[in-house]
């Protein structure tokens, strides 16, 4: 499932449209939205926002004559999304921001219009009107300060799919990475590492490699201590908690194996060139930046956040709102664009 090497030419691009939200509109979200749509990567996608919001930050970026401003269409419903032109970026209003947010800046008000966003492309998904939600990111504190008690899209879109296990996927073309545990202290995500959820992040992960045609998907499980443990002498985890789970998943015909030294197996599953593949699919990780890292480490503009086992399909890019540069006009899309070239290949898919 690499981005370029599935991508769906957009003329082929699915019948319904691709929700992607806003994002918190203090953050870098709105304008890499508007630089992927300028550089034509974003046809078949319908904005969930606030088309004031993004034609003022459209006037903020510099264009070359080879990339043009792109224009912005409010849509009166989702079905006119067909009828606006190639190259112009089609918003339906869900949120009317207030001119006065301060970019850069956690601020509740701009919180409780990325959730609102979120909420509305989610509902949209779960009915089937879209074909599948590519969120810009959203800042975890000013969606705290607008009272949401989600940490973030994983769990909010979890909870709006009826409380269905979800993981959350890291992947660029080189390396995926899928995590046992996500938004919690890292005390908390000790403890959250039981048989069970190792179990079902195998079973998740399987589940989703098969669906993108890999037939028998090579799973690494990293251990949680260093070096796995040592054969108990930093930790009984790997022993007690993560060998049964692999154990279990293996019976059911999954091609897990492990759990292997955490500082190792993420070089060991490297796709590192076209001719060094590497040794595993995917690797199943412990806790959130033991998986993360790896990812995002080997380049920003490459990573694409996926949830996996929700009943629609919703990519993200991995990087977060970047409130040190939003406005100046220096955010790259790249992120992004990889997120909508990925949900488009996995909604044809789905
Ligand atoms: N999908 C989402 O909604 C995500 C949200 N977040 C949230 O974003 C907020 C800020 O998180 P941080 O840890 O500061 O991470 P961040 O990814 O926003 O920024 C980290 C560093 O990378 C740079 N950066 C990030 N994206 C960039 C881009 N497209 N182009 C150029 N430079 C870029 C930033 O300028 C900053 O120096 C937090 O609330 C976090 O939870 C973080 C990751 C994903
Ligand atoms: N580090 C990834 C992240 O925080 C994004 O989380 P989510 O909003 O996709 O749940």
């Amino acid at each position: 499932m690499s981005s370029s090497t599935l991508t769906t030419p957009p003329e082929s691009a699915p019948s319904r449209p691709i929700a992607l939200t806003m994002g918190d509109p203090c953050g870098i979200g709105p304008e890499t939205l508007v630089r992927a749509f300028a550089q034509g990567e974003s046809n078949g996608c319908v904005v969930y926002g606030d088309a004031a919001w993004l034609a003022r930050t459209a006037r903020t970026l510099r264009f070359s004559p080879d990339s043009s401003r792109p224009a912005i269409v409010e849509l009166d419903e989702l079905a006119d999304w067909k009828k606006v032109p190639r190259g112009a970026i089609p918003v339906l209003p869900i949120v009317a921001l207030p001119a006065d947010l301060a970019i850069g800046q956690v601020d509740a008000r701009a919180g409780a219009a990325a959730y609102a966003c979120i909420e509305a492309a989610a509902r949209d998904a779960l009915v089937g009107r879209v074909a599948a939600v590519v969120t810009a990111p959203i800042h975890k504190a000013a969606l705290h300060a607008a009272g949401v008690n989600f940490p973030g899209h994983t769990e909010i879109l979890q909870h709006m799919a009826g409380g269905v296990p979800v993981r959350m996927m890291l992947a660029n073309e080189q390396l995926k990475t899928v995590l046992v545990t996500v938004h919690m202290a890292l005390r908390q995500a000790i403890d959250a590492v039981t048989s069970e959820a190792v179990l079902q992040t195998l079973r998740i992960a399987h589940q989703a490699a098969r669906g993108w045609g890999l037939a028998q998907p090579r799973i690494a499980v990293a251990g949680l201590n260093p070096h796995a443990g040592e054969s108990g002498l930093f930790g009984d985890e790997e022993e007690r908690i993560i060998a049964p789970a692999i154990a279990q998943a293996r019976s059911e015909g999954i091609a897990a194996s492990g759990p292997y030294p955490p500082d190792t197996v993420f070089m060991r599953a490297r796709h590192a060139l076209p001719e060094h593949p590497g040794a595993f699919d995917i690797v199943v990780a412990m806790y959130h930046d033991q998986g993360l890292i790896p990812v995002k480490y080997l380049g920003v503009e490459q990573g694409v956040n996926v949830t996996l086992g929700l009943p629609f399909v919703r990519t993200s890019p991995d990087h977060g709102t970047a409130f040190d540069i939003a406005g100046r006009d220096q955010a790259d899309p790249s992120s992004l664009i990889a997120a909508i070239r990925m949900a488009r290949d996995l909604a044809v898919l789905h």
